[in-house]
């Protein structure tokens, strides 16, 4: 099957006549193709959008609204068909594209098509001047959203929709890897009635397309979501253009457990904050630091529910953890088992899992490795796989220290009954999201984003209709 460009309100082959292979992960095997879009392609979709942004800009809150709010609901009337190309492109488990996955990128359009009702500015009275101001939040023309493979219609509507939302134009580009339901969204537009040329999706490489995007000398600004240093090779270009940026980037999270916590609901979160989505979510917390009068205990159980949790194909309901989303990155995280074996001890896992009926598939064991240093390569680089650490700790400064010694600093989750600790602790973490005896609980109001190679800027509720949008202040005497 062949993906195609979604420009102007219509699906079209790319002018570069270039095209990739699409793999589904869960075989190894070649599947489709996607277009390899060039400059000409990105200026396709920037006419389309200039000619479609001032009656956008001008539409009505509440029909930009109704339109949003509309896309939601046939998403969710069709979460059996994106869940389950959602599930084929990436790898993961049928059950979580359909139960997280899908209805989460429904409820983006839901989220920021209310939102946009309440988004409202300020005004100053300045007194004693007999003057007002008041701002204005306008829309800054066309931008450039850009996601990645890991939660592929989630992360990719996470952007658009608040773009869309505050009245710009959007030319979007999906991760190459799993490009299928940001195509698959195009005819959901247009059948919800967003006018042409608003969103533009195309698709290519990062190198390629992604690059001719942000390079654009028109595109006001780019929401990015992806790897640490990709986020640095788009600051470099897109800064000295004076786009605006915001960027989501990598973690290593700490998730730091006390021998008070609540056991059994830390045990069963830790399993998921470890292996959800194969390891593969920025949030997941790989550096497990336990109090180490617990240390024994947890290391005793968590190892046997790992070894419960069940490799396997991601449409089979028995299916714990899935495919790793590409043979590259399967390498790049079997690379970092091997550090492992020399940097700590594997308790479990560390092999790649061979399935008989699909044998060329990028299945890997989760895995635990017990380190005796957060100074070491496995605890300060990102793997973004199904392997955890795991180490203990003596005291509640030591624990501060270690978690804070790392460049990341996107979440942290705390497992404690102590209130007092948990504020102290919530307060001194360098993270941009701190979870207390929970994680990955996500209230779309909230801000979202990290600090230090973490990324720039903050996500999610209004923050991301102030990004995509530009106050203008505007003074007038009396
Ligand atoms: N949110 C996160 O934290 C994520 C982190 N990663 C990390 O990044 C590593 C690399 O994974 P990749 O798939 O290579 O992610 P990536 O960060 O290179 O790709 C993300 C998106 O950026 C695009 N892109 C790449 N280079 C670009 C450029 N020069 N200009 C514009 N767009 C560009 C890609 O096409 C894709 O759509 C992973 O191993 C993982 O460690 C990957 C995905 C998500
Ligand atoms: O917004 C969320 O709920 C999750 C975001 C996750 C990422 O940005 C990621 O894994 O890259």
């Amino acid at each position: 099957m062949k993906i195609k460009n979604f420009i102007n309100g219509a699906f079209q082959e790319p002018l570069s006549k270039d095209w990739l292979d699409n793999i589904n992960p869960a075989y190894g095997k070649v599947y489709g193709q996607t277009p390899n879009s060039s400059k000409e392609d990105i200026e396709l979709a920037y006419q389309a959008a200039e000619k479609a942004f001032p009656s956008w800009s001008q539409t009505s809150i509440e029909k930009r609204s109704r339109i949003l709010i509309r896309i939601s609901e046939l998403l969710e009337a069709q979460l059996d068909k994106f869940g389950e190309a959602e599930s084929k492109d990436n790898g993961k488990p049928l059950s979580l594209a359909k139960t997280i996955d899908i209805p989460r990128a429904a409820s983006n359009f839901r989220f920021y098509g209310n939102a946009i009702t309440q988004f409202s500015s300020e005004s100053h009275d300045s007194i004693g001047e007999n003057a007002i101001n008041y701002t204005l939040r306008q829309p800054l023309g066309v931008v450039g959203c850009i996601s990645p493979w890991n939660l592929p219609l989630y992360l990719f509507t996470w952007k658009i929709a608040p773009a869309l939302a505050a009245g710009n134009c959007v030319i979007a580009k999906p991760s190459e890897i799993t490009p299928m339901t940001a195509y698959m969204l195009g005819e959901l537009c247009n059948e919800a009635g967003l006018p042409k040329g608003v969103l533009n999706i195309v698709h290519g490489l990062g190198e390629t397309t992604g690059q001719v995007l942000i390079e654009h000398p028109e595109i006001k600004a780019i929401s990015f979501t992806g790897g640490t240093s990709t986020g640095a090779q788009i600051a470099r270009t897109a800064a000295p253009l004076f786009k605006k940026l915001s960027l989501e980037l990598g973690g290593k999270n700490p998730n730091i457990i006390f021998s008070d916590c609540d056991y059994e609901s830390m045990l069963e979160t830790t399993l998921r904050s470890s292996f959800a989505n194969q390891g593969q979510i920025c949030l997941c917390g790989s550096r497990i630091f336990v109090e180490a009068s617990l240390y024994q205990k947890f290391k005793t159980d968590f190892i046997k529910k790992v070894k419960q949790l069940k490799v396997g194909h991601p449409s089979q309901e028995s299916t714990d953890v899935g495919a790793i989303v590409s043979k590259s990155h399967l390498e790049k995280v079997l690379n970092y088992i091997e550090i492992a074996k020399t940097e700590g001890k594997i308790l479990v896992g560390g092999n790649q899992v061979v399935i008989p009926s699909f044998k060329n598939g990028y299945y890997l064991e989760p895995t635990v490795i017990e380190v005796n240093s957060n100074n070491c390569t496995i605890n300060q680089e990102e793997i973004f796989g199904p392997v955890v650490t795991i180490m203990p700790f003596e005291t509640e400064e030591d624990v501060l220290k270690m978690a804070n010694d790392s460049n990341y600093g996107l979440s942290a989750t705390l497992w404690t009954n102590n209130l007092k600790r948990s504020m102290r602790l919530s307060h001194q973490l360098e993270a941009g999201i701190v979870w207390v005896n929970t994680w990955m609980l996500r209230d779309l109001r909230t801000p979202f984003g990290g600090t230090k190679a973490s990324g720039v800027g903050r996500e999610g509720g209004l923050e991301s209709l102030r990004f995509f949008t530009k106050a203008k202040n505007v003074c007038i005497k009396y």
